[in-house]
């Protein structure tokens, strides 16, 4: 049984830490609130992320990030995109050795353009990088706790990492694919947060089931046209990591982005939404650095802009769609090309 360290005690932090601790691991899980690292070892819950959810006694928590990092050479960072830099500048300040690094987040940085293990690369110094895997698919924090089957792809350019995560967490219903696309699993993980707030807005809007789907399929369209430029293989974009998590976060009732723009295209204003959610909604930030990237690759994605428009320039979700409809006529393949 292995050591490692989970940081970030929100939903996915606290339900991949459970996991661990389930399959035997010393897991220790570090949070930046010292009442909730409380909550955690005396009452063994997370009122505000799992309500529901009994955590194993052997899962342990502390709000001390240098003793969390002492404690294992594998940490898994399960922190939102936007606070990845603050967390990586922390641990520079006594980090000495080389540690694994697990990422489960999904996002881009506006404005870098940077995917998340781009992000650790340079937050950290390569001396304490022994290698960055990826873990990523289909999986709402909500539905592990109960153990549900799920299935989740660990990727790295070397494959015996991610062959040692999936070690790490595999079980009955947990179950561990491996692959070395990095950006495809990266870039798939980050833009089908995009799509599932358009679901959301569509849903919003009673637009109903054909256009949830129309939404599904050209959504995945746009995100293979950007990820294959980039460098991803098609066909990861197919498979969990890409067909598999659009499809649960566009149609399920956990995901926190199909939420948010469900009450988007109910009319609520993106302030009033953030308020209401208490917790991240990647796609907000991941659609400003998805647009970007669609400008500076050159490659059209519709559905992305549409969003941009309508979150950042104050767009009527409803005009946004008409506009989509009436788009110049196209072929359905060759425009996948
Ligand atoms: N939830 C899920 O089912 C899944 C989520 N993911 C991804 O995992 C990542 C994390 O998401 P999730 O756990 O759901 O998010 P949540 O909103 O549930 O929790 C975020 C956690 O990060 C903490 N946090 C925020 N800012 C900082 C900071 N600067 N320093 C330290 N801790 C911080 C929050 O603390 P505080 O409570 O103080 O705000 C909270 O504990 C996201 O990228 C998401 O896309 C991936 C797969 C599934
Ligand atoms: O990535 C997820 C499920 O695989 C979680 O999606 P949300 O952040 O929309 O809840």
């Amino acid at each position: 049984m292995e050591n490692v360290t989970v940081l970030g005690a929100g939903s996915w932090g606290t339900a991949l830490a459970i996991v661990l601790a389930e399959n035997g691991h010393h897991t220790l899980l570090w949070t930046h609130r010292e009442e909730q690292a409380v909550e955690i070892n005396e009452h063994h819950t997370n009122q505000k992320y799992l309500p529901e959810t009994n955590l194993p006694n052997n899962l342990v928590a502390t709000s001390h990030l240098e003793k969390a990092i002492d404690h294992s050479d594998v940490v898994v960072v399960a922190v939102p995109t936007k606070a990845i830099r603050e967390v990586c500048e922390k641990m520079m300040t006594f980090l000495n050795k080389k540690v694994l690094f697990v990422h489960v987040s999904k996002g881009i940085e506006p404005n870098s353009l940077m995917r998340i293990s781009e992000m650790l690369q340079e937050s950290l110094s390569a001396d304490v990088i022994e290698e960055i895997v990826v873990l990523s698919g289909p999986s709402h924090a909500e539905e592990v706790v109960l153990h549900h089957p799920t299935t989740i792809t660990a990727a790295s350019k070397n494959l015996s990492a991610a062959e040692k995560v999936q070690d790490l967490f595999m079980n009955q219903y947990f179950r561990v694919y491996t692959t070395d696309d990095v950006v495809g699993v990266e870039l798939g993980g980050a833009l089908k947060n995009v799509i599932a707030l358009a679901a959301g807005i569509s849903d919003g809007l009673n637009y109903g089931d054909n256009a949830k789907a129309a939404l599904i399929t050209r959504g995945l369209a746009e995100i293979t046209r950007l990820g294959v430029k980039m460098g991803g293989n098609p066909f990861t974009f197919s498979g969990l990591t890409g067909m598999g998590d659009l499809i649960v976060t566009c149609t399920s009732v956990h995901s926190r982005n199909w939420r948010a723009g469900n009450m988007l295209g109910k009319g609520m204003k993106l302030e009033q939404v953030l308020d209401q959610m208490g917790m991240v909604v990647e796609g907000v930030r991941t659609t400003k650095a998805a647009y970007q990237l669609s400008q500076e690759y050159k490659v059209p994605m519709p559905i992305t802009t549409a969003l941009y428009d309508v979150l950042f320039n104050d767009k009527e979700p409803k005009i946004a769609v008409d506009e989509l409809m009436i788009r110049t006529k196209k072929r359905e393949i060759n425009d996948l090309q």
